[in-house]
């Protein structure tokens, strides 16, 4: 596969990268090329517009945007491009990312963001979720999706006595 990025994460302060970087860790894992990228619907309006604008012909095919408290990032971007958004809340200090999670996941009809977990599950799952849309028209990618769900699986079965370290 070329190194030209298949997916983008995006978030929306230097301060999100200890949980997107769980994101960026899978996609590692799973042989995804992707660009991470410090955009901001507040702070840096016009770049989200123009990375939003310029995702689809640079041959994105998965956005991941982290935002936490007023997290307007991901649907902002969803609704500047057709390339699928997924959101991650990070868990903000004031109200544990709650705010987070309902900036994301409540999105008007019509301009869809697939929204996952509060934190560190959510941007792990986001890169995973990145990875099997990049599989529908990727092999190698499927295959290394499959390989690591099952050493998961064996992984949980080898050790089912929870006293004992894996
Ligand atoms: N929610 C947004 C957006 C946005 O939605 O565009 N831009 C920054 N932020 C969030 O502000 C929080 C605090 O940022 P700082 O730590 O830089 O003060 C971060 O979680 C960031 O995602």
């Amino acid at each position: 596969m070329s190194d030209q990025p298949l997916v983008g994460i995006i978030m929306g302060s230097k301060s999100d990268w200890p949980t997107m970087e769980h994101a960026a860790q899978m996609l590692d894992e799973l042989g995804v090329p992707y660009e991470v990228r410090v955009v901001s619907a507040h702070r840096t309006p016009d770049l989200m517009f123009e990375y939003a604008e310029q995702a689809e012909p640079r041959g994105l095919k998965v956005i991941i945007a982290g935002a936490g408290g007023a997290a307007h990032l991901p649907g902002m971007v969803a609704a500047k491009t057709l390339v699928p958004v997924l959101g991650v809340p990070v868990k903000s200090r004031a109200l544990n990312g709650q705010d987070s999670l309902l900036s994301i996941v409540q999105m008007p009809g019509g301009v869809p963001v697939g929204t996952l977990a509060i934190g560190e599950a959510g941007a792990k799952n986001a890169g995973i979720l990145a990875a099997q849309i990049v599989a529908n028209e990727n092999e190698a990618v499927r295959e290394r999706l499959r390989d690591w769900r099952q050493a998961q699986t064996e992984a949980v079965l080898n050790c089912p006595d929870p006293r004992v370290e894996a």
